[in-house]
């Protein structure tokens, strides 16, 4: 069994670049991190939300998910993590220097989930002491959550609580299971999709008012709204998503539940098709179609290839 520690980052394609870290910045609120001072790698953005150096990294190219990275404890562990993986059957594979440095990590590896969603496991992820400069006051306080599209949903949840120490926290049908690596209630989700993919990333934010005030300038900025504002009953959060350039959802929520007493838990089962399940508020949860674009992944695993 390999522990996570946490979530790390999201690697995704950006076909236009300064569009997406502008986007990233002055609407979604996150700091971009590199300068002069942080040794500027051309073609790839750092967008940071917390005292991780980054939680999001664009890599200019074809719009998508590239990878979905976790960390562990260290070297030794991602060592260990390296051969369960193997025994377990994945190919695996070792980032050299300039992929840890590109993704501001000690050491890591990848590897495709059962449905061909790109793993990281990393090491040694760079801490920025400074205080976040957020390119817009939209109140995010941290990274909150990574979810993944998978075919089979009870299937992604069997790899990861066998894998991993993930465990359910509750499930929506078949359509959805979050599960926690901590206390929070939910770091990795994963939803019922024909494909692999990232559904969403998510933001924690430090206020309820934070989430409205959100809504109202996404609203006047054009950006399409998803879904909400509403309430999750799963996490109980006050939740917004909306739609971002290359095809990325972005989530802000408010007031995520933490499992303290992990003995007593149990996980939910809430039925998708009832009214309410997804929010207690009852509003819209169909969200509009959207086209996420195609996982990008590359076809080998050699280092040279690694975006
Ligand atoms: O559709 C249900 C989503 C639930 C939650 C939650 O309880 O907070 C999410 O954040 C999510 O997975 O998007
Ligand atoms: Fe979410």
């Amino acid at each position: 069994m390999i522990e996570l520690v946490d979530i790390a980052y999201v690697r995704s394609g950006a076909a236009d670049l300064a569009g997406a870290v502008r986007f990233a910045t002055e609407v979604v609120g996150l700091e971009h991190v590199d300068g002069p001072a942080d040794d500027t790698e051309p073609g790839v953005a750092h967008l940071r939300a917390d005292s991780r150096h980054h939680c999001l990294a664009f890599v200019e190219g074809v719009s998508g998910v590239i990878a979905s990275a976790f960390t562990v404890d260290g070297p030794g562990a991602l060592a260990l993590a390296e051969t369960e993986l193997e025994s377990r059957g994945f190919t695996v594979w070792r980032g050299g220097p300039a992929d840890a440095r590109s993704r501001r990590v000690g050491e890591l590896i990848g590897f495709d989930d059962p449905f061909g969603n790109r793993i990281e496991l990393v090491c040694g992820q760079q801490t920025l002491a400074r205080p976040v400069r957020p390119g817009r006051g939209s109140g995010i306080t941290e990274f909150g959550h990574l979810c993944l599209d998978a075919p089979d949903v009870a299937e992604a949840h069997r790899f990861w609580s066998t894998t991993f120490n993930a465990r359910a926290s509750d499930w929506i049908g078949d359509a959805a299971c979050l599960m926690r690596i901590d206390e929070v209630h939910h770091k990795l989700a994963v939803f019922q999709g024909d494909r692999p993919g990232l559904c969403h990333v998510n933001f924690q934010v430090a206020e309820l008012d934070d989430v409205f005030r959100n809504w109202h300038h996404l609203q006047d900025q054009g950006v399409p709204i998803e879904m909400g504002p509403g309430r999750h009953p799963q996490s109980g959060a006050v939740f917004l998503y909306f739609l971002g350039p290359e095809g990325l959802t972005y989530e802000y929520s408010y007031g995520v539940r933490r499992i303290t007493d992990e003995a007593a838990w149990r996980p939910r089962y809430f039925d998708p098709a009832e009214r309410g399940s997804i929010d207690m508020w009852l509003g819209p949860t169909q969200k509009p179609v959207t086209t996420r674009p195609q996982i990008t992944r590359p076809q080998v695993l050699p280092e040279a290839v690694h975006p």
